[in-house]
């Protein structure tokens, strides 16, 4: 399968190629130049499969230089119940006799959702770079859970170094301890004045360093990385087949939303032919993806006006990964999702309404909806009323908007992104009582904390990395 760039580069290469990449050398994303369909008769074959059996067959037709027996390998090495703490991976529970199910993908290493996809990165990081005989160093930026999933991922890991860049005081006080924590050489955890949408723009911006990336061998974590969002359609595959619908019966997906990388993946899943219906983009009150559905344009937010929520990880004002829808409501347009983007990057409104790109939109059956910070409490307090079940801030946004969005009939899988230890204090205040927490993770926040707090500002974060990279080589930085 070869590889093409959002904004017209026709050939970006092979899976691994755009793997090592992370974003295209023209600023794109990468896409797979046409996605493989799945056939009924192709579903059905996928029934009682492994997790990694079933991700096995969903990926192999985008990662074809990779052997067979190489690559299933490597997910059976990634997907084992001791990581994931349950023998079916991501297991879907039904609330009470309800139309809504939950999609448990937070049972993995850091406690969210990344995990399913950082886990697969960090093997085949391994055995990609270990094949080149190349290193690669990680600059990534998270809100709270990309970080420490990604570091959890690569640690020990001898070819890796990982860069994370996070919004200074604004993940919550778990997330902030989980990575802190860490005392790795491998790992640099930097703390930038400003927010998560800053940490994007200054991996983009190191990227479009060329002859910096290329010396100091750059590569990425996020969902910019196509890696990423290959692995997390395969989850919509597992949660289609646990419920077991007769064929072709459509089932709906909730998807809490920021950087859209999640929901990216479900519309991959449905793209390839998994029969899906709607797929709910559920924001918090950064509700710029929710104004896009609701309004037909899509208009960022300046860092200044990215309001601090309960539901931290989803305060994003720029979702990276909506150039890869745009770019197929374009039809593939490379010059079209350019222009857009380039009006993005300047402030401007990507405008659709009354437009065929507004038609396309339509078509893809995609709904959306916002919740703030007392629907927020009153979802974890009713479902844990209602339902026994205890979920954190951001699976309760997806929980109440995809309750707006039921169909008759039609199941509503929502999405759980994270377990609710990691927002203790919005759990405590929706339902006075402090969430449990696996034992590995207790007391965290009392652990010594490793961090650099830096200003926003893409001279010095280089100027950063070089040093620390040439201090691992023993050598001094030419950039300092
Ligand atoms: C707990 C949680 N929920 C939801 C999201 C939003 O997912 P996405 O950025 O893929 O839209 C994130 C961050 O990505 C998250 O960490
Ligand atoms: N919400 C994420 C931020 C970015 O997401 P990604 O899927 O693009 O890595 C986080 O919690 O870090």
């Amino acid at each position: 399968m070869k590889y093409v760039s959002t904004r017209g580069t026709p050939d970006l290469g092979q899976f691994s190629d755009v793997l090592l990449m992370g974003l295209a050398p023209d600023g794109g994303l990468a896409m797979p130049e046409s996605i493989p369909a799945f056939g009924p008769a192709d579903l059905e074959a996928l029934r009682g499969l492994s997790y990694p059996d079933l991700a096995f067959a969903v990926m192999r037709p985008f990662i074809t230089d990779v052997p067979e027996d190489d690559l299933r390998a490597l997910l059976h090495r990634t997907y084992r119940s001791d990581v994931f703490h349950s023998a079916d991976m991501t297991p879907l529970t039904r609330l009470g006799d309800s139309q809504l199910y939950l999609l448990e993908l937070s049972n993995g290493p850091s406690l969210a959702f990344k995990d399913m996809a950082m886990q697969f990165l960090g093997e085949i990081f391994e055995y990609v770079l270990e094949r080149r005989g190349e290193v690669l160093n990680i600059l990534g930026a998270t809100s709270g859970d990309t970080g420490s999933a990604a570091e959890y991922a690569m640690l020990g890991k001898a070819r890796v170094n990982v860069f994370m860049l996070s919004p200074h005081g604004r993940m919550s006080t778990f997330q902030q301890a989980q990575m802190f924590s860490l005392h790795e050489p491998n790992i640099f955890n930097i703390a930038v004045e400003g927010v998560f949408d800053d940490c994007q723009d200054l991996v983009k911006a190191v990227n479009a360093d060329a002859p910096f990336k290329a010396r100091y061998e750059i590569g990425a974590v996020n969902s910019i990385n196509w890696a990423r969002v290959l692995a997390q359609a395969v989850y919509y595959f597992k949660a289609y087949l646990a419920l077991n619908l007769a064929p072709g019966q459509p089932v709906d997906f909730s998807v809490p939303s920021g950087n859209f990388g999640n929901v990216f993946a479900g519309y991959l899943a449905k793209s390839m032919g998994l029969p899906v219906g709607q797929l709910i983009v559920a924001s918090n009150e950064n509700d710029v993806l929710h104004d896009f559905f609701s309004s037909g344009t899509y208009h960022v937010r300046p860092a200044e006006r990215v309001a601090m929520t309960s539901s931290p990880s989803m305060d994003i004002g720029k979702a990276s990964n909506f150039e890869r829808y745009l770019y197929l409501i374009a039809d593939r347009d490379g010059a079209q999702t350019r222009t857009w983007w380039e009006g993005v990057g300047r402030g401007e409104p990507v405008a659709l309404h009354g437009s065929a790109h507004w038609d396309a939109v339509t078509a893809s059956e995609f709904r959306s909806g916002r919740s703030t910070h007392a629907d927020r409490l009153n979802t974890i307090r009713r479902i844990d009323r209602e339902y026994g079940r205890l979920i954190d801030p951001h699976t309760a946004d997806g929980v109440l908007v995809g309750e707006r969005h039921l169909r008759p009939g039609v199941p509503m899988v929502c999405l759980e992104t994270a377990l609710p230890a990691k927002f203790g204090e919005t759990v405590q205040e929706a339902v006075g009582r402090i969430p449990g927490r696996p034992e590995r993770f207790l007391n965290i926040e009392d652990a010594p904390r490793t961090f650099e707090v830096m200003p926003n500002d893409v001279q010095v974060l280089k100027a950063y990395i070089a040093a620390k990279l040439g201090a691992l080589k023993g050598e001094v930085s030419p950039t300092r």
